[in-house]
């Protein structure tokens, strides 16, 4: 099977790639030099010539601050809505299966239930506004396809809480973390492997959320991967710590329908260890 991998040098594209390299899975990753994926006839170009059967999209704006202003706001159209329905219409006029990422920003996060896939959307964002129509071009051009959300994305790869956390801990002795925001964190390598096992194992086609098992806040996220270290954490509201881009307050995920095609998701707590052994 010809495999492409597009955003192949980001957080989450470098750890599918760096799997696919161990399973013997051979694969071609983009990147954005590569390939634009705003650029239709780029898109259209590289999938006549390569012919794709199974595309990996990983490729997105991620900076969910920045996309609230100019040039930002500009940028996350582009890649997020754009760039999507040119990587979906490709996939389907080619014929490929097309693995497209979303986020746990598409809901409002107001409920305190866990949001399944069948939840009322309502992005509170332009980040969710953006990937949210991502998901629409997506399901409304495409035949074979596979939707993943995901949420507090953390891996080897790329600058994420965790990274930022350990790294905060070298200078500061003293640490203020929001604890008014409950989601689920998700490493890349669970979330890389569900995203092999997808197409392994043919699961229905549709929308899964994948992230790793049980909730926390930022708070709590930030007290365990420093509970080796000897810095004081002290929980915040997000009134205290404003951010541009507004946060749902509870974002936590159901994992039912990725568990239920015989997907096994380990803690976050788990994952983390797990991550913080292979980065020493
Ligand atoms: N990082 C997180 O916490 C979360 C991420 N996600 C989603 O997961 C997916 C992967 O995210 P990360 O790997 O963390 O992001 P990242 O920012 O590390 O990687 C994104 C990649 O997209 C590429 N890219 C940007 N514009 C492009 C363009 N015009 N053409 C081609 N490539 C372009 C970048 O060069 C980069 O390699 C994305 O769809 C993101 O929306 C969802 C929820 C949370």
């Amino acid at each position: 099977m010809k495999v492409l991998v597009i955003g192949a040098s980001g957080q989450l594209g470098s750890e599918l790639c760096r799997m696919l390299d161990k399973k013997g899975i051979e694969y071609l990753g983009t990147n954005s030099k590569d390939l634009d994926i705003t650029d239709w006839n780029a898109v259209n170009q590289y999938f006549k010539e390569y012919r794709p059967q199974l595309v990996y999209n990983c490729a997105a704006y991620t900076n969910v601050d920045g996309a609230e202003d100019t040039p930002g706001k500009i940028a996350n159209y582009k890649v997020n809505v754009i760039g999507t329905k040119n990587v979906a219409a490709a996939s389907e006029k080619f014929g490929a299966t097309l693995i497209y990422i979303s986020t746990d920003y598409v809901f409002d996060g107001n409920n305190s239930e866990m949001y399944t896939e069948k939840s009322p959307t309502n992005p509170q964002n332009e980040y969710g506004r953006a990937k949210l129509a991502g998901e629409q071009a997506v399901s409304k051009i495409m035949s074979k396809y596979y939707i993943i959300r995901t949420s507090w994305v953390f891996g080897e790869y790329g600058k994420n809480f965790v990274y930022t956390m350990l790294n905060l801990a070298k200078t500061h002795d003293h640490l203020t973390v929001v604890n008014d925001q409950k989601g689920r964190p998700t490493w890349t390598k669970t979330l890389s492997e569900f995203m092999i096992y997808a197409m392994e194992n043919e699961i229905p086609y549709g929308l899964y959320q994948l992230s790793n098992e049980e909730s926390c806040t930022w708070y709590e996220f930030a007290k365990e991967i420093l509970k080796e270290q000897n810095v004081k954490i002290d929980p915040v509201t997000s009134d205290e710590f404003p951010q541009r881009a507004y946060r749902p307050k509870h974002s936590v995920m159901d994992l039912a329908k990725a568990e239920s095609v015989g997907f096994e998701i380990i803690s976050w707590k788990e994952a983390l260890s797990n991550f913080i052994n292979d980065v020493n």
